[in-house]
Order: structure tokens, then C-alpha cells, then sequence
């Protein structure tokens, strides 16, 4: 495909994605249809999606339209490319500007920068102050990191980095947490090579890896992941406890389909469990949140988030931790955390938390900013006052 090409067709996904189509989804439709496209055309269509997605709001307004076409001008635009060179009606290239469309389109200014609605910058506004916010937003327009994790139970950061690099990958270290590495070449070919695929690393984020090991552990320690899901920072948790045993919880036991097949093959112990019922030293709860600290992943959602939803977040969000604290032991700890930016689901969940338990402080909340080392996330430590076992 020519580069004019590939910009066409993610004009086309991006108006499936506008008309509610997941991101993921119209991708993978478009290249079931695509067998002519080879995987640099793929993930270059793919990087067009997600860079209009987290730019949706300035593209649109540099392009003078929200739709595909319009926000795909208004990203080359932004970027400082020549439309020109590549709305030229020529192949499969888009169709030639019009006269309204050269003319079109203004730059961004103001909330327009932002590129988040405008709802939750305010709120952004109202927790952090004005500069402080518009640097969370701006720093939600950019591509995430690629980390990876440094499995201890099976290596170790200068001989993961070794092995990495016969895989054709290179990495350095992240200072956010000493497992973490940041992929700075070969990104794509992680899955093929034989550290990932002989479980020395795992794909997970440095702020998510620097929260699961800010849990505290002891090496006789019961540990519950209440919400574990795919079991990312399950394992994190059991390499730390020297293979585990973890005990895995979570509402919805189809999201551990995987955690097995994970388990074994980074060599720990995980133990699946569908209701917890017996007191634990430590009880993470990563709870399920609007994601907003990782939308640079997966940008679709901060457009997609409404204030009722994210009530509704809240709610599951107080009764997961109600439900964990009756499952922390009398000295243990409860660990909450999110991979949101947003203080209605972080500080303000804690405060509600601690008003309905008076017995119970917090020892510890830490908020890691999205940036170039790792995504948005908080966590929280809570235990009982005073308590002695
Ligand atoms: C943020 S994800 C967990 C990610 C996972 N800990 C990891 O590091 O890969 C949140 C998880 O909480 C689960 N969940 C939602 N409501 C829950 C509830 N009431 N109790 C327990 N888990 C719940 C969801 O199914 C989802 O898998």
C-alpha cells in the first residue's frame, strides 16, 4: 500500500469507530478484507487509528471536520506534512482537497489542545489546577511506551537484556521500577522471540509493575489479586514472592481464562478461586476503572466515557473495597489501586472508604503521572487502626 493509501483506509476505519465500532474491531474487519495489505501496511494503518484517536478533538479542528477524512487532514496538519502530497485522488489515495477543505480547518487552541472532552478536563481542572491538568491531557495525546517486565523467577535484567537482544530487541531500564524495561527498538517482534515465549519477560506497564511492588509481602504472607484479570500483576506479585502461591479472584472468571497457560509459563504458582472466603495478609484490588491513566492504549474510550458511567465505576469501586476489607486480616493490608488520572475513582474513593470505616486509615496513596515511562495509575494502602494479628 502506498502511504497515501494507508491514510485513506484509516480515514475509512475512523468513521466505523464514529459510528460506535471498537477501535480493535474495525481494524480486524478491515484486515480480514485486506489480504493485498502485509503487516507494515497493517501496522502502519493501525498507528494512523490510534494517532487520530488520541488527537481526535485538535485533529478535527485543524482538519474543519470530525469526520475520517477531515480528522486524517487535520492530523497531517498537525504533523506539519503536506496534504497535498497525499489527498491526490491518485491509485487508492483519497480523493484531491476541495476549495472548503484547503481553506477549512484552524489550529487548536485552548481546550482544543487538550484533545479530551471537555467534561472531564473540567474535572481535571477542578483536582489538579489548571497547569497540572492541561499536562495530563497533553501527555494522553502522545504513544504510549512499550514495557516489559523482567521475570525474577527466571532471569534477571542484564541477562533478560542479553537475551532480548539475540531476539533483535533492544530495551533499557525504566527508573519507575527495577523489573521494568523500555522497548526502544524491535517492539514487534517481542511476541515471536524466544524471552518472551520462554516467559523471562511479560508485556506490562511500569507504573502497573511499581504498584505491584509497592504491595507489602512477607515470604509466609497470603496474598489475594481480587480483580485480577488477565493476571498481569498477579504474577508480578507471585515472581516477588518467589513462584507464590497467589490466590486469584475475579467477578468475571473468564478474564483468568489465560492465567494457567501464564502461570506456567513464568513458572508460578496461581491458584484461581471463585469466592474468597478466608482472611489474607495482603488483598490487592485493582478495580475496574475508565481506564483513563491508559488511554494512550486504548484512546476510543476518553470520548466514550460518560458521567454516568463513571458513577457507576464508583459504585463498583466502594463495594469492591467493602467486600476486600472484610477479606483483609486484622493486621493485613488492603491494596487499591486504578490506572485511571481521575480523583473521583482515586483519592475520592479512598475518602469514602475511610468515612464508612473509621477503624481504618491510609498509609500510603501514590499517583504515578502518565508520561514516557509508564501509564497513569494510583494506588492506596489501607489497614485497621491499631490493629495487632
Ligand atoms: C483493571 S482489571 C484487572 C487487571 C489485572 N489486575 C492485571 O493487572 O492484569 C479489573 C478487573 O476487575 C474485575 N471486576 C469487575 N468487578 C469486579 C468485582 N465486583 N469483584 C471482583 N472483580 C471485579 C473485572 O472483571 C476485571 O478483570
Amino acid at each position: 500500500m502506498t502511504p497515501a493509501a494507508r491514510i485513506a483506509t484509516a480515514a475509512e476505519i475512523l468513521d466505523a469507530v464514529s459510528d460506535g465500532m471498537a477501535a480493535e474491531q474495525a481494524l480486524t474487519r478491515w484486515a480480514r478484507g485486506a489480504r493485498f495489505a502485509g503487516s507494515k501496511d497493517r501496522a502502519a494503518v493501525r498507528d494512523h487509528v490510534f494517532d487520530a484517536l488520541r488527537r481526535w478533538r485538535s485533529a478535527a479542528c485543524a482538519g474543519g471536520g470530525t469526520d475520517g477524512r477531515r480528522v486524517m487532514l487535520g492530523l497531517l496538519r498537525l504533523d506539519g506534512a503536506d496534504p497535498e502530497e497525499i489527498f491526490t485522488g491518485r491509485g487508492h489515495a483519497p480523493p484531491s482537497l476541495t476549495e472548503a477543505e484547503r481553506a477549512g480547518g484552524s489550529p487548536p487552541e485552548g481546550r482544543a489542545g487538550w484533545d479530551m472532552p471537555d467534561w472531564i478536563a473540567d474535572r481535571l481542572e477542578r483536582a489538579h489546577g489548571v497547569e497540572a491538568a492541561a499536562r495530563l491531557a497533553k501527555a494522553l495525546r502522545e504513544r504510549a511506551p512499550v514495557t516489559l517486565r523482567v521475570n525474577t523467577l527466571k532471569s534477571d535484567v542484564p541477562s533478560a537484556l542479553g537475551k532480548l537482544e539475540a531476539d533483535g530487541i533492544s530495551a533499557r531500564p525504566n527508573p519507575l521500577c527495577n523489573t521494568a524495561l523500555t522497548v526502544t527498538e524491535g517492539a514487534r517482534r517481542i511476541a515471536q522471540g524466544a524471552a518472551y515465549r520462554d516467559g523471562l519477560v511479560e508485556l506490562q506497564d511500569a507504573a502497573s509493575q511499581a504498584v505491584a511492588a509497592l504491595v507489602p509481602l512477607t515470604p509466609e504472607a497470603r496474598v489475594l489479586d481480587y480483580c485480577a484479570g488477565g493476571g498481569g500483576k498477579t504474577l508480578a506479585l507471585a515472581a516477588r514472592m518467589g513462584g507464590g502461591p497467589i490466590v486469584a479472584h475475579d467477578a468475571d472468571p473468564r478474564r483468568m481464562r489465560d492465567l494457567p497457560d501464564r502461570a506456567a509459563r513464568a513458572g508460578a504458582r496461581v491458584e484461581r478461586v471463585d469466592h474468597p472466603d478466608s482472611l489474607y495478609h495482603a488483598v490487592l484490588t485493582d478495580a475496574p476503572c475508565s481506564g483513563s491513566g491508559a488511554w494512550r492504549r486504548s484512546p476510543e474510550a476518553k470520548w466514550r466515557l460518560t458521567p454516568e458511567r463513571l458513577s457507576e465505576l464508583n459504585s463498583i469501586q466502594d463495594d469492591i473495597l467493602d467486600r476486600a476489607a472484610e477479606l483483609t486480616a486484622p493486621a493485613g493490608t488492603l491494596v487499591y489501586a486504578t490506572c485511571s488520572i481521575l480523583a473521583e475513582e482515586n483519592d475520592a474513593r479512598i475518602d469514602a472508604f475511610l468515612a464508612r470505616h473509621t477503624g481504618w486509615h491510609a498509609v500510603l496513596r501514590r499517583a504515578f503521572d502518565p508520561d514516557v515511562d509508564g501509564d497513569g495509575f494510583f494506588t492506596a494502602h489501607l489497614t485497621r487502626r491499631n490493629a495487632t494479628t
